[in-house]
């Protein structure tokens, strides 16, 4: 089911060129808030925002935590545009209508993609409330052909075999390390591996050690699609999970995770990923010339 439904050109465009009708702002990064940190869209100066619903063509937020809301804003010298609120797979939405907005931001004019999401950590040394800047990533989905790229590959857009190596652009891993340095929060920060998995279940013991095995560092249920549709039409991914839960591997540990405990976790840190996310867009460089006149 998932890999049939088709987005034309056409219908990427309509929403674009709606979105540029609604509102003078012409952003340059783009930010999917992950699960309870909706709050990065906050700090964007002279806002528009639109709901979901509203934006023709655009899929609904069916997600707890996941406000529903494009909002576009000024951002130390920027132009952002900021997803409260992504699509899952598990929510029943197709790969394709899971990562609509993101070729939609490439028809904006967008440059560079900073994803977001709640992540639970299998690494050790990865405690709740830990921020993991994405190395690499395990599309566990997209192994098995559940991949938005799926069908007939849309040239306009990218080539039909994508290289994902360096899909997470090591510049902006390195300037995020030094950030967190100079704001003293290195100390929970680490890069590693995030694997997406189908859900919505949690995973079981089992599952959780056949990842951990894998070496994976932590796991979550998003992500990934966006990435690969992101770096297809050569967008700059910059990634970071917020480690909201251990993720539970030991048949004597009676905890339990559940969505409410991760959208928590989300809340106490938000201020530290607001000021991280923050400066991160202050310091990169924009190459400007992926504007909307020549965007595909
Ligand atoms: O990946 P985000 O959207 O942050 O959400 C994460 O949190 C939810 C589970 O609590 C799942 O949707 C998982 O993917
Ligand atoms: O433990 C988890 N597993 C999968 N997805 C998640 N999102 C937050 N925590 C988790």
């Amino acid at each position: 089911m998932h890999s049939k439904e088709q987005i034309s050109h056409d219908e990427y465009q309509k929403t674009a060129d709606w979105l540029m009708s609604q509102t003078q702002h012409r952003p340059q990064v783009a930010i999917i808030c992950g699960s309870g940190l909706g709050m990065l869209a906050d700090t964007l100066k002279c806002q528009d925002s639109f709901a979901y619903s509203d934006i023709p063509g655009f899929p609904q937020s069916t997600v707890q935590g996941h406000a529903g809301r494009l909002v576009f804003g000024e951002l130390k010298g920027k132009t952002c545009v900021c997803m409260q609120g992504r699509f899952h797979m598990y929510e029943g939405h197709s790969l394709c209508k899971t990562t609509f907005p993101i070729r939609v931001f490439k028809l904006l004019g967008v440059e560079t993609l900073i994803v977001t999401n709640a992540a639970g950590s299998l690494a050790d040394g990865l405690q709740p409330g830990d921020i993991m800047i994405i190395k690499d990533h395990i599309n566990f989905p997209g192994l098995v052909g559940l991949n938005p790229l799926s069908g007939p590959n849309d040239d306009k857009f990218g080539p039909r075999f994508p290289a994902m190596s360096g899909c997470y652009d090591k510049g902006l891993r390195c300037l995020a390390m030094e950030i967190a340095k100079q704001q003293g929060v290195a100390g929970f920060m680490q890069e590693g591996v995030y694997a997406m998995v189908g859900g919505p279940n949690f995973e079981t013991i089992a599952e959780a050690r056949l990842l951990h095995r894998l070496g994976v560092d932590a796991v979550g249920m998003s992500t990934a699609p966006e990435v690969v549709v992101a770096t297809h039409c050569g967008l700059r991914v910059f990634g970071l999970s917020l480690i909201t839960n251990k993720v539970v591997k030991s048949y004597e540990d009676s905890e339990c995770v559940n969505h409410e405990g991760v959208l928590e976790v989300g809340r106490l840190r938000s201020h530290t990923v607001q000021q991280l996310v923050t400066e991160l867009i202050s310091r990169m460089e924009i190459n400007n010339n992926n504007n909307t006149s020549n965007a595909v």
